[in-house]
């Protein structure tokens, strides 16, 4: 186990919060929380659009999904953490503010009232910093309802639906859609190349052949290289237009759409999108209408990576819950790039003693990492992974997404994605799940076709 890195109130490279709202960080040592004052507004419905339309400013922190979802403005208060201690002191921290805050809300529907935003780090030993992000305004989309959550620290503060709609209306106005996406840029070789990756897939299988585990997870990384500072906002816009099934998230700097929900709770029901098993789409002969039952849900080694990702998660969610259905078949994901076996799954979560229920965050930590972007067993692929890999996957196949103060929030896991390292460099991260019959160089196209999605939004 590491030691925990203190605390603190770095911003991520590339990224900068609103004017004017730079947050109070509070450390993960239990000394006082900021007390925060909020009050939730109804809205009239959005256009068919909804979310999209407010994909217009690079720093704003984004989870959405077909228009559904919240976005959030500014920040008023911030956690950060490094080491093993990154998820409880987010826990820690963020029940700290929702005992502490005073709120308006009548709606009481998930996302609404103060909510934060979180990316946290794949591994203990990762220099990022875990993030817990409150912004100073939330809007959010559920069907046809819609509301505005404004929020302060400062108990004086004008939380009206007027100066909160003016608030909005402004940085709306101020948003960043003058960027022109695509105006080019190349793909430089990351912290691993082609090569070491093919060689590491190599040494992967070896190991698991020799009995060592059943399952890892092998990633790379590349950076793009862009000719203009990247156009954050209209990234998002593209990546949530063309990937409508997938999470489209952006928090202080990791930007992408996921097509992996780790957990989502609403109440005290749990649900799980679970993905393993890929194949390319570029590579589909045209007109072959059954290609993807035969050759993914048809082929043996891509269920068998499957049931691993399905197993490790349910073993984890078992002792929390009363009752959990996962489908005896994947069905198939079809995707823009490529196709994937996924099952959903959902749990009614047991109550505790005290009535309550374990939040999103709780059992984003119970869950990660899934057999989906570790291994089985998780603690010897987790070993081989730092072995054979040798990369910090910084926020990459980490939980991203937001919790509210009632404990509802998804929490996506951070893949089909990358950071924004400054305006110029995006790094982009990409694996694949290795069994014993896995190939090195059909791993390595994997990880270029789950590229794919970054690299067009980035116009590369
Ligand atoms: C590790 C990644 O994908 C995971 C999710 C879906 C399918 C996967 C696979 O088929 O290997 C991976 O487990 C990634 O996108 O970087």
């Amino acid at each position: 186990m590491s030691t925990p890195a203190p605390a603190t109130s770095s911003a991520v490279p590339g990224t900068a919060p609103a004017p004017g709202t730079a947050a109070p960080s509070t450390p993960a040592d239990g000394s006082p929380v900021p007390v925060l004052h909020s009050a939730t507004h109804r809205r009239p419905p959005m256009s068919e659009a909804g979310l999209l339309d407010y994909l217009v400013r690079d720093d704003s922190l984004v989870w959405a999904r077909r228009g559904d979802g919240i976005v959030g403005f500014g920040e008023v208060a911030r956690f950060t953490a490094r080491g093993a201690e990154r998820f409880d002191g987010a826990r820690r921290w963020w029940d700290a503010i929702g005992r502490a805050a005073v709120v308006r809300n009548p709606l009481g529907w998930p996302g609404t009232g103060p909510a934060a935003f979180a990316t946290i780090a794949f591994d203990a030993t990762s220099t990022w910093p875990s993030t817990l992000v409150v912004p100073r305004l939330i809007v959010g989309r559920r069907g046809d309802e819609s509301w505005l959550t404004v929020i302060s620290d400062d108990p004086d503060a004008d939380l009206s639906v007027e100066s909160a709609e003016a608030e909005l209306a402004l940085l709306l106005e101020e948003g960043s859609l003058e960027h022109e996406l695509g105006s080019g840029g190349t793909l430089q070789p990351g912290r691993i190349s082609d090569e070491e990756h093919v060689a590491a897939v190599a040494a992967g299988v070896e190991a698991i052949r020799a009995g060592d585990l059943t399952k890892l997870v092998l990633a790379r990384d590349a950076v793009a290289e862009l000719d203009e500072p990247v156009a954050v906002a209209q990234v998002l816009r593209e990546l949530a237009l063309r990937y409508s099934d997938c999470w489209t998230y952006s928090v202080r700097g990791l930007v992408g759409a996921t097509p992996e929900m780790l957990v989502r709770v609403t109440g005290t029901t749990a649900q799980a999108r679970v993905l393993a098993g890929t194949l390319d789409r570029a590579t589909a002969p045209a007109g072959d209408a059954g290609y993807a039952d035969r050759v993914l849900a048809g082929d043996e080694k891509q269920r068998h990576e499957h049931q691993l990702a399905i197993d490790s998660l349910t073993r984890q969610l078992g002792p929390l819950v009363d009752t959990m259905t996962a489908p005896a078949e994947p069905f198939v994901l079809q995707l823009p790039n490529v196709w994937h076996l996924a099952s959903d799954v959902e749990a009614q979560l047991t109550l505790h003693d005290d009535g309550r229920t374990p939040s999103a965050l709780d059992l984003a930590e119970v869950l990660h990492p899934t057999a989906a972007v570790c291994g089985t067993p998780t603690e010897e692929a987790a070993a081989l992974i730092r072995r054979l890999e040798g990369m910090d996957r910084g926020p990459y196949a980490g939980p991203v997404g937001w919790v509210d103060a009632a404990g509802n929030g998804e929490f996506g896991i951070a893949l089909r994605g990358g950071v924004v390292e400054d305006p110029r460099h995006v790094r982009l991260y990409a694996g694949g799940g290795i069994v014993s019959a896995s190939e090195p160089e059909a791993e390595l196209a994997e990880t270029w076709a789950k590229m794919r999605p970054m690299r067009e939004a980035l116009g590369i």
